[in-house]
């Protein structure tokens, strides 16, 4: 369990994190996102006491992660900056952390297995790519056996295969009864592996919702329908919290606030023929961009006219 409270982090001017309040609860897989510099990596290296808060605090399993006696049997983290060895072997690397931390080596052994970096082992950890390294990391987060797991993009660099094995190996974290705390900002990635969902912006807490509320807070699943008389259709959906929208003169009407059966039911009830009637699913990703659209500090343009302004 991770606890922050109050959570607070400034850089001279710049406030990082700013009053944040959570609670990373074990037997779940809790997705960590924002946009860029919202303040993500610095709370997870407060987690890990890598920064000191300015002010409140952030504890796991009730103590601050320098208060614990074997650190790395209690929380096993993969942070986006790397200290490995180039010239080291992934095994030795792996060896070295488990002496130094009194794991025993057939952890390491394990480990190297779960991540599948059998056939690399021997090799030198300056000549792996960007996949292999993220799964060293992954390998080294695993050592202690810790029943809190914090990774930081773990998704960057690896391909589709990869992918899916830390879609699997998260939930299986999870369903041991660990605390798995992830950022990503793959937003189709969280919505398959997230139980829950924190949302920060700018250092505050925007949400700590589940992926479906999120989703039915930006309005929730549309029904699209297609039909020769929209008007009497209109008619006979009104009613309260339904939403009709569609252009003057087009067979298509958007509904929400309805599920497609029950639009169906009642055209049939009506006798209003149907072309079309498709539930079209809010992404995660249009409901973050909603959520955080006010709090984006780092914003992109695509359009040739803006840039020439
Ligand atoms: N050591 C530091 N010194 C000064 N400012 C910092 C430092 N670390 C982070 N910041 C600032 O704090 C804010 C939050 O940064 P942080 O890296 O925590 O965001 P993030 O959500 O992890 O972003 P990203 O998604 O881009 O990784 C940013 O404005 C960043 O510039």
């Amino acid at each position: 369990m991770i606890e922050a409270r109050q959570l607070t982090k400034r850089y001279g001017e710049t406030t990082a994190v700013d009053g944040l309040e959570f609670t990373v609860r074990p037997g779940a897989v809790t997705g960590f996102l924002g946009p860029n510099g919202a303040g993500k990596s610095t709370t997870m290296r407060m987690i890990l006491g890598l920064d000191a808060p300015t002010s409140g605090s952030v504890t796991v399993n009730g103590k601050h992660y320098r208060d614990h006696s074997s650190p790395l049997q209690e929380v096993g983290a993969l942070l986006e900056a790397k200290s490995v060895h180039p010239g080291r072997s992934a095994f030795n690397h792996l060896l070295t952390q488990a002496q130094t931390h009194g794991i025993p080596r057939r952890r390491v052994d394990e480990v190297i297995e779960l991540t599948g970096l059998q056939s690399v082992a021997k090799k030198r950890a300056g000549q792996f790519s960007l996949g292999m390294g993220q799964r060293l990391g992954i390998a080294s987060a695993l050592l202690g056996d810790p029943a809190t797991v914090m990774l930081d993009e773990p998704v960057n660099g690896l391909d589709p295969e990869g992918v899916l094995w830390i879609r699997n190996l998260l939930t299986r974290l999870a369903s041991e009864g660990r605390t798995v705390f992830v950022s990503s900002h793959l937003m189709s990635e969280m919505a398959l592996v997230a139980d829950r969902l924190i949302v920060v912006g700018r250092g505050r807490l925007l949400a700590d919702t589940t992926v479906d509320e999120l989703v039915q807070q930006a309005g929730g699943d549309a029904v699209r329908v297609a039909t020769a008389n929209p008007a009497k259709l209109r008619d006979a959906l009104a009613g309260p919290g339904v939403q009709i929208v569609g252009q003057a003169g087009s067979e298509e009407l958007e509904i929400t606030g309805l599920p497609a059966r029950s639009i169906g039911t009642r055209a049939a009830e009506h006798g209003i023929a149907l072309y079309e009637l498709t539930t079209v699913k809010v992404s995660l990703e249009q409901a973050f961009m909603d959520l955080t659209r006010d709090d984006v500090v780092y914003h992109g343009t695509t359009d040739l006219e803006e840039r020439a302004a």
